[in-house]
């Protein structure tokens, strides 16, 4: 099943439980907008290159629409639109006044220059200028895009409307980001994780972790719950996979991975065959790569609607900030929103007696539907 029919199925699902109108559960699944843009820039060696990007704002009942940019090589509508419809749950599970998109451009990252990767950027900003905004959609970095990535969002479209630093998260700090932002993902991760395990009666120290993709979100992770004392046995990205079982070394493996390109070659830990990662034994597993690969019953799962909310969560602080909090508060701020959004979901999978899975689909949608409700016949959001 690819990523929309399976994301709808949920939805469908939720929307079943929450006994919603069928004329409002179409609605909601519809997405506001599909935005889809040819990409041309000069390469390096002075060849003209032609990508596809794509921008879908799925909701706005709650917010303005808010999601990341991809940049991969499988970026495709229907993952995009899959991507942009989970936003609109996330948000609304974090319970922060957003509604969702998102965005994403088939190219591979890792082999264009910094420069094309700016040209690139910035024509596609020059795109979708005139259908992103401060009070319509804000972008974000997602999988293969980084603060620079927005930076040069920012820088384009700014050219176009005025200096305007709230058109993006995830910006670099000295740009007006937040402090914490960069590891927020990640943070979020090891916040939720912790109150899974809590209401099992256990802590993160002395579990064994397994954890696919090194990126922003699988190295904070990594990093995070090593420092609070779990064992994180097993780590792949796409150049290759290392176990230890007596606990990986994460800052060695960083130093390695950020001078390498990768966990290639780290001798840490013994090269397993990336294929064999998710099967590996563990208590906890964290996919932080791509999506769509769990759905084995019998494995107690965190939705990513809600696990991996912290991105996100720090977005808005970082929309909101009127001076640049502490890096403390922004955790503070993070564990709270993180531990609520646990809490209200399971309040959801008692009232509705269901998984936790649902019991964020049917709290994310839920919400947007009442705030739908709220302003159908009064008020039309325009984007
Ligand atoms: N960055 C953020 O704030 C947020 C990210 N996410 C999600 O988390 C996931 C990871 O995102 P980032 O860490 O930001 O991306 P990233 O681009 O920083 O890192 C991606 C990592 O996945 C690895 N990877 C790619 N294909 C792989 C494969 N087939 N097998 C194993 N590893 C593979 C890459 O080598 C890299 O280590 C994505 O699904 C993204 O949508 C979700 C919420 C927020
Ligand atoms: O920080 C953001 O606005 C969105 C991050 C994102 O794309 C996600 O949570 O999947």
């Amino acid at each position: 099943m690819n990523a929309l029919a399976a994301t709808s199925r949920n939805f469908k699902q939720a929307a079943k439980l929450l006994g919603l109108d069928s004329k409002l559960e179409k609605s909601l699944l519809i997405p506001f907008r599909e935005i889809k843009v040819e990409c041309t820039i000069p390469k390096d060696d002075g060849t003209l290159a032609s990508y596809v990007g794509f921008r879908v704002q799925h909701d706005n009942a709650r917010g303005p629409m808010k999601g990341g940019i991809r940049y991969h090589h499988e970026v495709d509508p229907d993952e995009v639109n899959a991507l942009a419809q989970l936003m609109t749950w996330k948000t609304a599970v974090a319970n922060i006044p957003y509604g969702g998109a998102k965005g994403g451009i088939g190219c591979s990252p890792g082999e264009l220059s910094i420069s094309e990767l700016e040209r690139l950027t910035r024509v596609f900003t020059q795109k979708i200028h005139d259908l992103i905004g401060i009070h319509t959609d804000v972008p974000a970095p997602d999988m293969g895009t980084n603060s620079q990535t927005m930076a040069w969002i920012l820088d384009e479209y700014s050219k176009f409307h005025g200096y305007s630093p709230a058109v993006v998260t995830g910006k670099p700090v000295d740009l007006g980001g937040s402090l914490g932002r960069d590891a927020a993902t990640g943070r979020g991760v090891l916040f939720a994780t912790e109150a899974l395990l809590a209401e099992h009666g256990k802590g993160i120290a002395g579990q064994r972790f397994v954890i696919q993709g090194f990126g922003n979100v699988g190295s904070w992770a990594a990093q995070l719950i090593s420092e609070a004392g779990g064992k994180v046995i097993a780590i792949s990205d796409v150049t290759g996979a290392v176990k230890n079982s007596n606990g990986l070394d994460i800052a060695k493996l960083m130093k390695h991975s950020s001078e390498n390109r990768g966990i290639k070659g780290f001798n840490g830990g013994d090269a397993i065959d990336p294929r064999s990662l998710l099967t590996e034994e563990c208590d906890v597993l964290i996919p932080a790569a791509l999506g769509g690969i769990l759905s084995k019953k019998g494995v107690l799962i965190l939705p990513d609607i809600l696990a991996n909310s912290g991105g996100v969560t720090v977005s808005y602080f970082e929309w909101v900030q009127g001076f640049m909090w502490d890096e403390e508060k922004v955790n503070n701020e993070l564990k709270t929103y993180m531990t609520r959004g646990f809490r209200d979901v399971k309040e959801m999978c008692k009232s509705h007696n269901c998984d936790l899975r649902m019991g964020a689909f049917t709290l994310g949608v839920n919400r947007v539907a009442r705030a739908t409700n709220g302003t159908a016949g009064f008020v039309v959001i325009c984007g």
